[in-house]
Parts: structure tokens; sequence; C-alpha cells
């Protein structure tokens, strides 16, 4: 039922090179409201390739990014958090030296009301019990596992209405795994909507509403997530069964 459907996020067309070689062709996707959606795809296929372009941190060649009906192509991150869109980059990309009550702030340094930066706050470390005693560690000297959900909580300090998560659970621990997990579910839950890419894509396809099939830079195959999951050729492909 995807034609009545509100979307946060549309991607329509978009392709994108890396100098002269084409990586992204004519990939179009949609982030409906309320909905977690995940691109799932093997090494190479281009997947953080997309969250960086929608993120502005790299150009497309041709095509539109539209946020809430807005074209925001082109846009820069500066420009894309205070509209409600923020990224968990691959790699979490936190500040190492600095502690982890200060990433948590970094997240939050545009936002004017103190007291919704104390509940979001306080939110966070709900979300993530295990960094209430890390506060004031530096985010460096944290787990993995740790420092990815530094790298969430961050995100959702900015008070975000579109989350992108680049391979949030890539080299974490099956525990940890489903904390992150878990707290994706609850965020959406929460009235955020996700765009999800990882190569876990059993983990993706369980906690996701909708999923897209990226191989070699193109859009293969899209359905309800139940039924990416349930489909033989991506069993074979991607759940190894
Ligand atoms: N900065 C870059 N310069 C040149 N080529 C790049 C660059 N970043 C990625 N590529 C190439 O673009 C293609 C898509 O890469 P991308 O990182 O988007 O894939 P991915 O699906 O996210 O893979 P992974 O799961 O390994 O992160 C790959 O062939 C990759 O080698």
């Amino acid at each position: 039922m995807r034609g009545l459907d509100v979307f946060s996020l549309e991607l329509d067309g978009l392709c994108v090179s890396y100098g002269k070689v084409p990586v992204l062709h004519d990939v179009s996707l949609k982030v409906t409201k309320g909905q977690v959606v995940t691109i799932i795809g093997a090494n190479g296929a281009g997947k953080s390739t997309v969250m960086k372009v929608v993120m502005g941190l790299h150009k497309a060649t041709s095509g539109s990014v539209r946020l809430f009906g807005k074209d925001v192509l082109g846009k820069s991150p500066d420009q894309l958090t205070p509209l409600g869109m923020t990224l968990v980059p691959e790699g979490r990309r936190l500040f190492a030296p600095m502690t982890v009550r200060e990433n948590l702030e970094m997240g939050a340094y545009r936002r004017t009301s103190a007291p919704e930066v104390q509940a979001d706050f306080e939110k966070v470390l709900e979300f993530f019990p295990d960094l209430k005693p890390k506060l004031d560690l530096t985010a460096g000297s944290l787990s993995g596992g740790q420092q990815q959900m530094v790298a969430v909580a961050r995100a959702l300090m900015t008070s975000p209405k579109v989350m992108l998560l680049d391979e949030p659970t890539i080299g974490l621990a099956p525990a940890v795994v489903d904390v992150i997990a878990g707290v994706i579910r609850q965020v959406s839950n929460d009235g955020v909507d996700v765009l999800l890419v990882e190569q876990n894509a059993e983990m993706a396809l369980e906690i996701s509403d909708y999923g897209y099939v990226l191989e070699q830079g193109r859009i293969v195959l899209e359905a309800p997530a139940s039924e990416l999951a349930s489909n033989p050729e991506v069993q074979k492909a991607y759940l190894g069964i």
C-alpha cells in the first residue's frame, strides 16, 4: 500500500560517481513516515555512498533527494541537521579525546532549548544505561560496542526526524547488536523515521518494515522486509540459507 503512504525521505534517480567511475545508477527509494527502511547489499554495493550523498557528504551527478517534500540535494550536513536529518556514520567518527558527555553535547550544540536538550540527554541514557557510568571517560577509551552506543546517542541528541544509520552493528558482539537493534525500533516507535544500511541482513530485515536490495550500485529488489526475508534469492545471497 505504499501508494497511499506519506514519505519523509525520497531519493529519485540518483546517479553518483567517484571521479569518472560511476557507483550508483538511477537509485530511487523512499522512507515512509513511521517506518524503518533498510538497504541491504554486499561489500562495495554502494550502500555507504547512498548515505553520504543523502547527508551532503558527497555530490550526486544527477537525481534528487527530498526531505519532507523539499529538495535538499547539495545541502551540507550543517544545513541538513536543523532540518531534522542525522547520520550515524560508518566507523562512528567520535571525538575520541573528548568525554562521552562532551560527545553527546556536541550532538546538541545547535539546539537552543536547554530543558529539551536535558530531556533528550536523560532519554538517551535510558536507551543506553551502560553509558551512565562512562559519561566522564574519554570516548576513545570505551569498548567498540559502547562507542557505537555513543555514536547513536550523539545522533539522537540532534533531535532528528529522520535518522540514517550506516552499518551500526558491524563488528559488534551479538548482545550489543541486540541493544542497538532494540533502540532503533524504540526510536522508530517514538516517531523518528529510519534509513538503515546493513551487511547484517538478518537483523536488518527483522527490525525493518521495508527493504531494498542494492547490487553493484543498482536497486534490484524492493519489498516489505518480511517478504524479502522469505525470498529464496535474498535468503541465498544475504541470509546464508
Ligand atoms: N572515496 C572513494 N573513492 C573512490 N571510490 C570509492 C570511494 N568510496 C567508495 N568507493 C567505491 O565505490 C563503490 C561503493 O562503495 P560503498 O562504500 O558505497 O559501498 P558499501 O556497499 O557501503 O560497501 P561496504 O559495506 O564495504 O562499506 C565501491 O566500489 C568502492 O570501492
